[in-house]
């Protein structure tokens, strides 16, 4: 039995498919991050889960049960499923405590051990409006979490927030996974969010769930470019290129292109086994160099921390088979 299963999810919106034929199943304690383009379907799968959207198709079932959405229940959805907005409010001009208080089933012991936890029990006294945007979201996940429930359902929980309170959040969401045995899914469209704590990584476009894999295939083997660019910059070679490097490689890309990493690219001394280019031009982003190298038809980013690469030196490129993925 999964601990949750979305079985051929469809949804339509003003006639228009929003979703069309999602199926995964979550384990219990089993991260998911689900990530895709502005308008992809995210918010709607998540709400489906959450029985706050109808599916016109398709079911969600948790621990083995229906979840009912709006249309067969007036309150709809599941007791051991909560979700988080985007646009979540707070009650005005009342306490944190308050807030918190009137929302609490758990014990004095078990809300004090939450509050800890969500880093929300300094800010008890407090006024919902002296509260900065991630203090606000940590005292709303509070106040979800006090109900108990077993998977706790997060939309963009780090839109809008610095960096400061997204280490802050990130600490907290773990921290709720590993000491309340809460499962988490999340939705971001940040990578850095994303890769380090999923397991698996769900990736929607235009409705439909193009890829389901850990961080590491999704971001080195994805299925197409539009899956590539949601997880960082990437080169697609030309036909010219994918050519030249299988030759030197003994590699087939069957009439495909090779993708790769700028960081899977080297700039090497020795010619023998790379492609020769000249440098277009140097950049600094901090932990790296990224280096623009034309190629005989192509123009490839390459990152490396060596900083001594200038505009028109004569570098030569390599690239190892086993980071070779073909699209
Ligand atoms: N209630 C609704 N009525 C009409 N169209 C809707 C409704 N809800 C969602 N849509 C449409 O469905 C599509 C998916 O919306 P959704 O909010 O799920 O996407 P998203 O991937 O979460 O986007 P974002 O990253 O911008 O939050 C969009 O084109 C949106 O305009």
């Amino acid at each position: 039995m999964s601990f949750l299963e979305v079985a051929g999810i469809c949804v339509e919106e003003a006639g228009k498919s929003v979703l069309n034929d999602i199926s995964f199943t979550q384990q219990e304690f089993q991260n998911i991050a689900i990530t895709g383009e502005t308008g992809s379907g995210k918010s709607t799968l998540l709400k489906t889960i959450a029985g706050l959207v109808q599916p016109t198709a398709g079911q969600v079932r948790f621990e083995n049960r229906r979840v009912i959405g709006p249309v067969d229940k007036l309150v709809p959805g599941h007791p051991g499923i909560t979700y988080l907005s985007q646009h979540f409010e707070l009650p005005h001009s009342l306490r944190v405590e308050q807030v918190l208080r009137y929302a609490n089933t758990l014990t004095d012991e078990g809300a004090d051990m939450l509050y800890d936890i969500c880093r929300v029990t300094h800010l008890l006294p407090r006024k919902t409006n002296q509260l900065s945007g991630g203090e606000r979201q940590r005292i709303a996940m509070a106040r979800l979490l006090s109900t108990s429930p077993k998977l706790l359902l997060l939309d963009e929980p780090f839109s809008n927030l610095d960096t400061a309170h997204k280490d802050v959040l990130k600490s907290v969401i773990r921290d709720i996974g590993e000491e309340l045995d809460i499962t988490c899914t999340l939705i971001s469209h940040d990578p850095h969010d994303t890769l380090s704590w999923a397991d698996e990584i769900l990736v929607l476009k235009a409705g439909q769930l193009v890829q389901v894999g850990t961080p590491e295939q999704v971001y080195r083997h994805p299925v197409d470019e539009y899956t590539a660019a949601l997880f960082g910059s990437y080169n697609r070679l030309s036909s010219v290129s994918t050519r030249n490097f299988s030759q030197l490689l003994g590699l087939n890309p069957d009439g495909k292109n090779i993708l790769v990493r700028p960081e899977r690219l080297k700039l090497v001394a020795d010619g023998n086994k790379a492609l020769s280019g000249v440098v277009n031009s140097t950049g600094f982003f901090g932990s790296f160099y990224e280096v623009e190298v034309q190629l005989q038809d192509d123009v490839v980013k390459i990152r490396t921390t060596e900083r001594h690469y200038q505009k028109g030196d004569k570098v030569h490129v390599s690239l190892s088979p086993e980071d070779v993925w073909f699209v």
